[in-house]
């Protein structure tokens, strides 16, 4: 029995997250993946071969700290992702003040194209976490040039808004926050689901949701860049693959059909697990929130469209 048990648990699968992009937020994440799940395995891959080298080592300092000692390595050869569960990626350029997620569109997509491919050549059964702005944008771009079945891509952004809107609840003396999601578009067309938001003593939502919408830039104005709620946020998103938590929550999604549109990554509801999406989940949105939905959607596809999709 006991061989057994050790044939058995030596057959339990390593976990290992691959990153393209070692820069901010990917180290970031990478960090606190580290701290957060027994991960067996960290790749790290950048252009920088340098940068993704030394946070390598830095990780694996930290990580003996707490008793762990993954496999992390670092570098520009995208052939240590191999036999990753999930590749995270984050390669590209981040807006400065005063510019707006969609301002890196045309320049992040020439990049995530490139990464599609190489990730396909390296470790074409990972799951794709896309993070990259504009990141509704580059979910579908990442999607389309990768040709993975559309449960495997999946994109982070209005899991942060929606941690943003929490917050800003809380302030507001907002209580029992059992769900306030951020949906659509992870840019300036984001909005509140009233239908869905179940909490005590909600208050007028229109100024809670400018908040939400523009306190990145708020936040890069001041210390140049966001990382530490992207990082928290794409952790959530990670361990719902890794441990099949089937955890609900917004995530952009390529459609086909739900909520009545195709062929674009937008936030909705999903069930995040071991298979990526889940699920889809079509809640008979309000009037107003279709209304929204419907306005991101279409300014996804407008840009879709001058990126050439
Ligand atoms: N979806 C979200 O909620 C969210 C949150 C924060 C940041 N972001 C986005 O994530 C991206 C990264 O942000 P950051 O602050 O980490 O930027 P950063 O500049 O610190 O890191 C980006 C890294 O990508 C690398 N890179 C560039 N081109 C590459 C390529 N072709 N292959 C591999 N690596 C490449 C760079 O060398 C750099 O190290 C930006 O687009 C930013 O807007 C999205
Ligand atoms: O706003 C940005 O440019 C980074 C990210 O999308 C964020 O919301 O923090």
């Amino acid at each position: 029995m006991y061989f057994n048990f050790v044939k058995e648990q030596s057959e339990v699968a390593k976990m290992k997250i691959g990153f393209v992009g070692a820069g901010r937020v990917g180290s970031t994440i990478a960090f606190t993946c580290l701290q957060q799940l027994d991960v067996e395995e960290i790749a790290l891959v950048d252009i920088m071969e340098n940068l993704a080298i030394g946070e390598a080592m830095d990780l694996a300092h930290a990580a003996a700290g707490l008793g762990k000692y993954p496999e992390i390595v670092g570098g520009s050869d995208y052939s240590i992702l191999e036999g990753s569960d999930i590749v995270v990626v984050t390669a590209g350029s981040a807006r400065k003040p005063g510019m707006s997620r969609l301002d890196l569109a045309m320049k992040n997509a020439g990049i995530i194209k490139d990464v599609a491919r190489k990730i396909m050549e390296s470790s074409p059964e990972s799951k794709i976490l896309v993070i990259t702005n504009p990141v509704d944008l580059m979910t579908y771009v990442m999607w389309k040039e990768s040709g993975k079945s559309r449960n495997e891509v999946f994109g982070m952004g209005n899991m942060l808004d929606s941690m943003r809107l929490k917050r800003t609840l809380h302030e507001l003396g907002v209580k029992n926050i059992n769900k306030a999601w951020i949906l659509g578009e992870h840019g300036d067309s984001m909005f509140i689901s009233r239908t869905l938001i179940d909490a005590e003593n909600v208050p007028e939502l229109e100024k809670v949701l400018s908040e939400v919408r523009f306190v990145a830039a708020e936040v890069i104005k001041r210390k140049g860049a966001t990382f530490y709620g992207p990082a928290i946020a794409a952790y959530r998103m990670i361990n719902a693959v890794l441990n099949n938590t089937k955890e609900e929550m917004p995530a952009s999604v390529i459609l086909k059909g739900e909520f009545g549109f195709s062929d674009v990554s937008v936030g909705v509801p999903a069930i995040i697990g071991k298979n990526g999406v889940e699920k889809i989940v079509e809640y008979p949105l309000d009037p107003q929130d279709m209304e929204n939905l419907r306005n991101s959607v279409k300014l996804l596809k407008e840009r879709l469209k001058e990126l050439g999709y």
